[in-house]
């Protein structure tokens, strides 16, 4: 099962801080991310991740790509709602192709627990 992990700046702190917490189960996902949120994920919990594009750059649009194609199974995207992006439009296309594709998908760390527990569900009763 694949996951995206993405964060804009301000959040990225919480999403390394969810991933530490919650490092036992995402390893268990093979786990894709923007460019730089990789990055630091990766230096900050070791764990295996497929980086694509930094976000401004395309890499909301890569995934998106993914859940077009149904590769992608769920998204955790720490969005921050108190700074304009320069790439507000594929913010906005990557949301609205989870929808149309029925793709989990949490924006804040509330439901980012839900959604991860949730695909963890599915990924026991697949075991
Ligand atoms: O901008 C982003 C998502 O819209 C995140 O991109 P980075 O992970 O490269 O910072």
């Amino acid at each position: 099962m694949r996951l995206a992990l993405i964060a804009h700046d301000e959040k990225k702190p919480a999403l390394i801080e969810f991933a530490q917490e919650r490092k036992a189960d995402l390893e268990r996902f093979e786990l894709m991310a923007t460019g730089t949120t990789g990055q630091r994920l990766i230096d900050a919990t070791g764990l295996d991740i497929e980086r694509k594009q930094s976000g401004p750059l395309g890499g909301d649009m890569q995934i998106g790509a993914e859940i077009a194609d149904e590769t992608c199974d769920g998204v955790i995207f720490l969005r921050d709602p108190l700074t304009a992006q320069p790439h507000e439009p594929d913010i906005s296309a990557l949301l609205r192709l989870c929808d149309v594709h029925q793709t989990p998908l949490a924006t804040n760390l509330a439901s980012a627990d839900a959604v991860l527990d949730e695909l963890v569900d599915q990924l026991d009763g697949e075991a």
